[in-house]
């Protein structure tokens, strides 16, 4: 449903995406990992309109990405990113309060927290009222408030201790078996990928240099795959 062709981007004479090629399907969930300054969140960027690309297409059930893909889309941002000055619902909803009346909004909002996990005393609490983990939870119950065909995820377990990253995991897994929903995660957290993933992209050097399931992630011969996986320093810098 999202196809991705020859994608390119570059920052002055700094080449940062170069040709990438990938494919969303109906349902799947795609993780995409690669070493700091990949350009995972420039690819994400680049899908979502907020960064132009230089070259190559981005198309959605087979016609460019545009305006209607904007309401179809959930997303849950790195460290949350919620609106301090507003409580918990209101962030949830704050999509849907352009196209319901408040009670009903609230309504979702508290069911979608409940989905997460979250309770409704949370719901008229401020963000920081919340530890991290929380914050998280709301953050994905107003990824998912407006029913979204596609959701991404920035680095969903950035901050969480072991424990609460494998249960955000958990939860994300649930909520796109669930909802059908498409999903496209960045991260360098190898625990969200064999919790999330249906197919793992591995982006180096501005192209998807592997792709395939977990399990062909575990038997793949690419050996910079291997080092990532394992968080191994290549041998050609070890000892140094
Ligand atoms: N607006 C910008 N202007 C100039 N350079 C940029 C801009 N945005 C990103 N870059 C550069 O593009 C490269 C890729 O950045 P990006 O944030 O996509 O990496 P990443 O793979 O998401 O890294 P990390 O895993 O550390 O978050 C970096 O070298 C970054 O400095």
């Amino acid at each position: 449903m999202i196809e991705v062709r020859g994608l390119a981007k570059r920052f002055g004479d700094k080449t940062v995406l170069d040709g990438v090629d990938l494919t969303l399907g109906q349902g799947e969930s795609l993780v995409v990992i690669g070493g700091s300054g990949t350009g995972k969140s420039v690819l994400l960027r680049c899908i979502l309109g907020l960064e132009r690309a230089d070259a190559g297409s981005i198309m959605w059930n087979g016609a460019p990405i545009g305006p209607d893909f904007m309401d179809r889309f959930g997303m849950l941002f790195q460290n949350a990113a919620l609106f301090d000055s507003l409580p918990i619902w209101r962030n949830v909803a704050f999509r849907l309060l352009r196209r319901m009346p408040r009670a009903q909004a609230r309504q979702v909002a508290l069911a979608k927290l409940a989905r997460v996990g979250l309770g409704p005393e949370v719901a008229d609490l401020y963000p920081a009222a919340l530890s991290g983990g929380m914050r998280k939870r709301a953050g994905l119950a107003r990824a998912i408030a407006a029913d979204p065909q596609v959701i991404f995820f920035d680095e969903p377990t950035t901050g969480l201790d072991p424990i609460r990253a494998a249960s955000i995991n958990r939860l994300i897994r649930e909520i796109v078996d669930e909802t059908g929903a498409s999903a496209i995660t960045i991260t360098h957290d190898m625990g969200s990928v064999r919790a999330i993933a249906d197919r793992v992209a591995l982006l180096d050097q501005g192209r998807i240099r592997w792709q395939g399931t977990v399990v062909q992630m575990d038997a793949a011969a690419d050996s910079y795959l291997q080092d990532f996986i394992h968080g191994r320093a290549p041998q050609s810098q070890s000892g140094v």
